[in-house]
């Protein structure tokens, strides 16, 4: 990954540990030092409660985005539960395991998915995977810096609950995606993420999908519901991104191992994500304040593991 990424800012913190080298600007451009690298932007999608629609709101985003013409991965960040591959009807051979292993690279796990979307998959079922520490999913973060060609876009598609794991790549990722649909439950623990990133991390901004709602005007109630509490106790800023609707069409393409916006483009949803990857293009230059948050970050997983 570069400098404009934001999980690239935590390798740049790794590096810089272990290194003492270049300072942050040099290091825009390339640890190298030669030519800029393309600009990529990392978009970690979270929502605390499991079941409200992370992975189908990353895996549908990530190829709405790619449909769109531009070079997305797709990375499966919820290690022990993977399922993105399941989604889109992939059989990895290898996956995060491997790459933590030494025995692969990040380029060998890429796989295809439709319209050139790239997945890098997780393990299902691997204990170890459950059971990642801070500086192995840092070695996970810092593993993209070896991509010969960084995509447009990396979309990250985080576990559930409020784990090491979600922190990690939400702090170092340029945007914040919390996926929230109509319970009490996804509202409370969707609160619960922005407090622990917002107090502990010191994410700022985060922008929200209303999942499986009726109709926008649902979906603009639940995000007051939620901005109005985070107004009132945290000091984030919580914009609404869109909506994306509740739609048999989608659970047809589930059955069927495909995205939405593949299979059905003109179905409720598959307009929906085709709009939200349009929001998407219009967000203005990121912030680009991963490297601060990583940098505490990783000084913490550092003494944490004894990296
Ligand atoms: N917009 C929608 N319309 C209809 N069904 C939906 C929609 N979004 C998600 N679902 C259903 O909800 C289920 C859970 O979605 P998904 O696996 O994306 O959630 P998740 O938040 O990633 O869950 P977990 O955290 O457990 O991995 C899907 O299998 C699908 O059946």
């Amino acid at each position: 990954m570069n400098q404009a990424m934001g999980l690239e800012s935590m390798l740049r913190a790794l590096t810089e540990r272990h290194t003492r080298q270049a300072p942050v600007q040099d290091q825009a451009y390339g640890l190298s030092g030669t030519a800029p690298r393309k600009r990529c932007r990392a978009i970690a999608v979270a929502g605390g409660k499991g079941g409200v629609g992370k992975t189908t709101v990353s895996v549908n985003l990530g190829m709405a985005l790619a449909i769109e013409g531009h070079q997305v991965i797709l990375l499966d960040a919820d290690m022990s539960l993977a399922n993105i591959d399941v989604l889109l009807g992939l059989t990895p051979t290898r996956h995060i395991g491997h790459l933590l292993d030494g025995v692969c690279s990040i380029e060998d796990l890429l796989m295809t998915a439709p319209h050139g979307l790239k997945v890098v998959p997780a393990g299902s079922g691997t204990r170890r995977l459950s059971q990642l520490g801070a500086g192995e999913h840092a070695a996970v973060i810092r593993a993209f810096d070896d991509l010969v060609a960084p995509p447009d876009y990396l979309v990250v598609d985080t576990a559930a609950g409020l784990s090491d794991n979600v922190a990690m790549f939400a702090a170092a990722a340029d945007d914040v995606v919390v996926v929230v649909c109509d319970e009490p439950a996804s509202l409370t623990d969707a609160y619960a993420l922005l407090k622990v990133l917002s107090r502990d991390f010191g994410v700022r901004r985060f922008r929200m999908v209303a999942n499986m709602v009726r109709n926008v005007g649902e979906a603009r109630q639940l995000h007051q519901k939620l901005a109005r509490v985070c107004d009132r106790f945290l000091d984030v800023a919580l914009e609404f991104m869109g909506h994306v609707p509740h739609d048999e069409r989608l659970k047809q393409a589930i059955r069927r191992q495909s995205a939405v916006v593949d299979l059905w483009p003109s179905s409720r949803s598959g307009l929906a994500f085709k709009q939200l990857a349009g929001a998407v293009d219009t967000w203005g230059e990121p912030e680009r304040l991963g490297l601060d948050r990583i940098a505490f970050f990783s000084r913490q997983a550092a003494v944490a593991t004894g990296w």
